[in-house]
């Protein structure tokens, strides 16, 4: 039972004074004798004046809470005289002071809507009645019409012919029935008639659940005229309006329920969907969401137009502030903007750094004119310069103590994951400082760069696997060989200012100086001495030195064929010479004697590992970032190639760092 009354008021009464509610109660009918019959039992329980409990927790309705609460509730033993007085009879009476009201009955087919409404309707209107003998002040008259919508159709229920009404918008009152009867009532016995009259003429039929089931929705309309009294010396013209509806909707039904078939069927679906048509019109209402207009049309929905229009207002200022879930809604909706405007700028902040890699990849290929972008795997020579020569790297390794630069020459290719100091972008380097010849930006090293501008490594987790790849005898062979032979330069004392400058100015694309770099450290020196460091692993054990040709390379080897100053800055400046020239991966060249080592140690099966890994990571980032197409096109350029490891590296970085801003976003 729905009880709303809100409209202008009259006799003095200011509107704001008056509460404008809701005002929505529950009663439940007793068993009926056939239920009795069937040992039944009432699913529903009054727990307080305003809570229902479900008793029966079948598994079907689980989902569902099992307590409600409403602004009164009413067992089986509560009277209409009760439900009546206790909240509908203040709605009802609003009337007579001006306010339009409706009382509503809604529910299940037979659960007791005609019984309470048809008791509800005449304790009201005597209660009107009672109200208009005792007023002397005004003039008040009523007028009684009654509606019935049957199967979409409207029917007077005073009208001796059987001619459909039609529904018209009139500017001013809204929805209009169009030639309605409307009959003055005169006195209470006048008004038994008519009700009796309105429940004859009502179509109602026997249903499994009903034996007298109303089968269409029935609308009393009660209108009170109130004109100022012929002594009151108010204008005459002033006549105010209100009405009062008595709603008695048809009780929605499943047809498996009341085993109704043919007309009643047929009659059920109309029942069902205008309600269902109201319900979703009143849940819209609330949204403030625009009513569709197919839903208006709807006999029912337009009839109550105006009650519409009221319970949209009452929905909307429910007790001047928004409930709780309401408030809780609007909060989520605007953080829901707030994110997906967060998301708008992260995508645009994306792609823009996305256009600028590839401006800066595109560019950097131009510049160098050696980009390793052949089927063939290793460098093709050329004018590369700095740091990647003729498929080898080279660089300076010093040691932090004598600061003496050590040349080594790696043939093998540059291993695909560098820790902190040992990666160099010269392309990088020469496109956004092109006036500086040293890797060196502002005295941060390349690795520092990157974690700068690209965010921290992701790729450090892969540094364990590669490092465990790298931790075989014959690398940790290889660089003990490199150790060695620093040591022993170290120990031959061969510093040489010259060197140090040819080491900074020549050399400084490859190694960079451990003792140069902000984050360097004792640790971070003797890990350049692990077999897990990119310097270490990469050079293969191949060494611009004097290094013994015999294999496995001895401590022996190394000291007796340990350089001198001189000899150092000369293995140093034919390096610059030799430019071009080609290389085998596996072999080792000492430039003193010519003598060749060969060494078998098979990086391209590490590198293969890990750029695996690296490209499942960056298709799973491109998934979790639905990366465009167009970029992904840049990744067919990256065959496997060991050299393409700073690119995978960038791209690595710019995922990850996009990754993590989405998922901090999500949060
Ligand atoms: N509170 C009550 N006390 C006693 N009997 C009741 C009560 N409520 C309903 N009944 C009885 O239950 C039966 C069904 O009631 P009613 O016809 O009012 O249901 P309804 O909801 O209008 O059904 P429908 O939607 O099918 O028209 C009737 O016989 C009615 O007398």
């Amino acid at each position: 039972m729905k009880s709303i009354s809100r409209d202008e008021p009259w006799d003095g009464q200011d509107a704001g004074e008056q509460e404008e509610k809701i005002f929505v109660t529950v009663r439940v009918r007793p068993l009926n004798a056939k239920e009795i019959a069937k040992n039944d039992t009432s699913d529903w329980e009054c727990v307080s004046n305003n809570t229902i409990i479900y008793k029966n927790a079948l598994t079907e309705r689980s989902m569902y809470p099992n307590a409600y609460t409403f602004d009164r509730v009413y067992g089986c033993d509560s009277t209409t005289r009760q439900v009546y007085e206790e909240g509908i009879k203040r709605v009802g009476l609003s009337a007579i002071n001006g306010f339009n009201s409706s009382i509503f009955a809604y529910g299940q087919t037979s659960s007791g809507k005609t019984y309470t409404m048809s008791g509800v309707t005449q304790y009201a209107i005597s209660d009107i009645f009672d109200h208009i003998n005792k007023q002397d002040d005004r003039e008040l008259v009523l007028k009684f019409s009654a509606i019935e919508i049957y199967n979409e159709c409207v029917r007077d229920l005073f009208s001796a012919d059987a001619t459909l009404l039609r529904l018209l918008d009139d500017p001013e009152k809204g929805t209009v029935v169009d030639k309605l009867t409307e009959i003055h009532l005169e006195d209470w016995t006048h008004v038994m008639e008519l009700l009796a009259v309105c429940e004859a003429q009502r179509k109602i039929g026997e249903t499994s659940l009903n034996e007298m089931s109303s089968r269409s929705h029935q609308i009393i309309r009660l209108t009170i005229e109130s004109s100022p009294g012929e002594f009151s010396g108010i204008d005459s013209a002033s006549i105010l309006t209100a009405t009062v509806n008595f709603i008695d909707l048809a009780g929605s039904e499943r047809a498996s329920q009341t085993l109704s078939a043919g007309k009643r069927l047929k009659e059920g679906g109309h029942i069902n969907r205008s309600l269902l048509t109201l319900g979703t019109v009143i849940r819209k209402l609330r949204t403030s969401a625009q009513v569709n207009v197919v839903m208006s049309e709807k006999t029912l929905v337009k009839q109550l137009q105006r009650e519409m229009a009221r319970l949209e207002y009452e929905l909307k200022n429910m007790s001047g502030t928004p409930n709780d879930s309401e408030a809780v809604i609007k909060e989520k909706e605007l953080q829901i903007q707030k994110m997906e405007q967060e998301i708008k700028d992260l995508t645009q902040e994306r792609d823009l750094a996305r256009s600028r890699l590839d401006e800066i990849l595109r560019a950097a290929g131009v510049d160098q004119n050696s980009l390793p972008w052949s089927d063939s795997g290793s460098w093709d020579g050329g004018s590369a310069s700095g740091h990647f020569r003729n498929g080898s790297w080279e660089g300076h390794s010093t040691s932090d103590t004598s600061d003496v630069a050590v040349k080594v020459k790696v043939n093998a290719p540059l291993p695909p994951i560098a820790p902190v100091n040992t990666y160099s972008f010269p392309k990088y380097h020469k496109l956004l400082n092109p006036n500086e010849d040293h890797y060196v930006f502002d005295n941060i090293t390349p690795h520092e760069f990157m974690n700068q501008y690209f965010g921290p490594d992701p790729t450090q987790e892969w540094d364990k696997t590669s490092q465990k790849a790298r931790t075989r005898t014959d690398s940790v062979d290889s660089c003990k060989v490199v150790e060695e032979c620093i040591e022993r330069d170290e120990a031959n004392n061969v510093v040489d200012t010259h060197d140090q400058n040819l080491n900074q100015n020549e050399g400084d694309f490859g190694i960079s100086h451990v003792n140069q770099s902000p984050h360097s450290s004792p640790e971070d020196v003797s890990n350049t001495k692990t077999p897990s460091l990119t310097r270490s692993t990469s050079c293969s054990g191949i060494i611009e030195g004097d290094v013994s040709s015999s294999s496995p390379v001895s401590e022996k080897n190394v000291v007796a064929e340990s350089k001198s100053e001189s000899d150092i800055k000369k293995l140093c400046q034919q390096d610059s010479q030799r430019s071009t020239a080609s290389v085998d991966e596996k072999e080792i060249q000492h430039t003193d004697g010519g003598d060749e080592v060969k060494e078998g140690f098979d990086y391209k099966k590490e590198w293969c590992l890990v750029f695996e890994e690296q490209r499942r990571k960056i298709v799973e980032f491109w998934n979790e970032c639905s990366i465009p197409l167009l970029h992904r096109t840049f990744f067919l350029l990256i065959k496997g190639d060991p050299s393409d490891s700073v690119y995978i590296e960038v791209d690595l970085r710019c995922l990850s760092f996009l990754k993590k801003t989405l998922d901090d976003v999500a949060r």
